[in-house]
């Protein structure tokens, strides 16, 4: 892949100036589509709004569809971006970063949505909802991406059974597993919350795409789709962190889509307890709806909720086992700031020094995603075949890995050929979700 700008060996971010591009694409049709769905779907929770808070609900469903429709606009008009004026505890770091990147164009004009960074707009028009929403007190704890969500787990509900009961068959045996047996199970677990990203909302604009068949089915047929596979070094991470006389190790998992993804997500971190690997797990999500869809702390409550209320043995069997490592501290669930902040992850050790001092104390970290891969790689023009390690620029609190559906147009650590092969033979395999990575990077190894 060519950078259009290279400046002391890294390459310049991906933006929608480049017409016709990915990121062009993504301004001009899916933003806008998306942002024409949260209006709807306020529009249909009028009656709601009424019947929660009277003429006032009315009033501010009416100022936030309207904040919106202005918003659209300006995405489509190809506006300056416009600094928040709401109170919430990241305005101020928002607002900071427009000056930071409105000195980084010089005198190439204002900050805009189809000029500048497209991981930047992206993540703001994000944030801008969040203002509308927020302007409007009796709707502020309204998550417009909610319905898509809930709907997505719903529809996944064959799949999840088949998972939960793939699970309580592992669990039922874990004490005479053989350690390569151990790996098998640790293999597939991963695998499937690997390919449970395909299952997110934005790439499909919030058109419904969720689990339908047993995820365990399909993964030898796709594994040619894989094309980093370093998921040996993340079973000898586990393994060499393991210490005598202490029950496992601490493994962090960077969230992603709520709905199949994050079932997938638990159901390895179950494992990773119940076969002793882990003693603790740290889930990190989002502080307000993102993406369409993440996961945000209700989200994640109402899906081991709902997976314990299941009318089926071992899916409601596996969420009263979650409710309760969460009981103990034995899971927690976090989130902060920096994770719906436009910056790249190589700016967290000073930007959020506190978060990246967090996952410092972490023996492993996965991170799950397309968008986490985006922000670990900066969204730049890099070619194929640099290296992860050079991409993550510095970035590195502990060993990571990150588990990512390819579906935005950045990737790195290939082999010489193998990307240009791959525009050969399916001109849109960075961005259809049909290919993915499992791309680890140790720290250690650097020294
Ligand atoms: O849920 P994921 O895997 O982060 O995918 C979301 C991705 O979809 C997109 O919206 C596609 O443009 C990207 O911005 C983002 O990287
Ligand atoms: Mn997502």
């Amino acid at each position: 892949m060519a950078a259009d700008l290279t400046v002391n060996g890294v390459p310049s971010p991906l933006s929608a100036k480049v017409v016709g591009s990915f990121a062009y694409l993504t301004i001009r049709d899916r933003l806008p589509t998306i942002l024409t769905k949260v209006i709807d779907t306020i529009h249909r929770t009028k009656n709601t709004f009424f019947e929660e808070y009277g003429e006032e609900g009315i009033q501010a469903e009416k100022q936030t569809i309207s904040l919106l429709s202005k918003l659209r606009n300006e995405v489509q008009t190809d506006k300056p971006l416009l600094a928040l004026t709401d109170d919430l505890q990241d305005t101020e770091t928002w607002n900071q970063y427009m000056q930071r990147h409105q000195g980084l164009q010089g005198d190439q004009g204002s900050v805009s949505w189809f000029k500048s960074a497209w991981l930047y707009v992206e993540c703001y028009m994000y944030r801008r909802i969040q203002e509308a929403v927020w302007l409007n007190p009796p709707i502020r704890d309204f998550d417009v991406f909610n319905e898509g969500k809930t709907q997505s787990f719903f529809e996944s509900q064959q799949a999840v059974m088949a998972l939960c009961t793939h699970l309580e068959e592992i669990n039922k045996s874990m004490e005479q597993l053989s350690r390569s047996q151990l790996l098998d199970n640790f293999n597939t677990l991963l695998l499937v919350s690997l390919w449970g990203n395909k299952c997110d909302l934005s790439i499909s604009a919030g058109q419904e795409n969720s689990q339908k068949t047993s995820p365990l089915d399909s993964l030898s047929s796709l594994q040619p789709f894989i094309l980093v596979d370093d998921s040996n070094m993340v079973w000898s991470t586990l393994i060499s962190a393991q210490r005598p006389g202490q029950s496992g190790v601490r493994v962090d998992i960077v969230l992603d889509n709520a709905g199949f993804e994050l079932v997938s997500d638990l159901v390895l971190a179950d494992f990773l307890v119940s076969s002793g690997l882990a003693r603790e797990i740290h889930f990190h999500g989002k502080s307000f709806p993102w993406f369409v869809s993440d996961v945000t702390v209700k989200d994640f409550h109402w899906t081991i909720q709902q997976t314990m209320a299941a009318n089926h043995k071992w899916m409601s069997k596996s969420g009263f086992q979650w409710k309760s490592y969460m009981k103990e501290g034995v899971w927690s669930y976090h989130d902060h700031p920096f994770w719906t902040q436009p910056h790249e992850f190589c700016d967290m050790a000073a930007d959020a020094s506190d978060l990246y001092t967090r996952l410092q104390g972490a023996d492993l970290v996965l991170f799950k995603g397309d968008l986490n891969y985006r922000k670990l790689t900066g969204d730049r023009y890099w070619d194929y075949t640099v290296s992860f390690d050079t991409a993550l620029r510095g970035f590195g609190p502990a060993p990571l890995c990150s588990l990512r559906t390819l579906k935005a147009n950045i990737q790195v650590g290939l082999q010489p050929g193998q990307g240009e092969k791959l525009t050969s033979q399916d001109p849109d395999w960075m961005t259809n979700g049909k290919y993915a990575v499992i791309q680890f990077h140790s720290p250690k190894s650097e020294q």
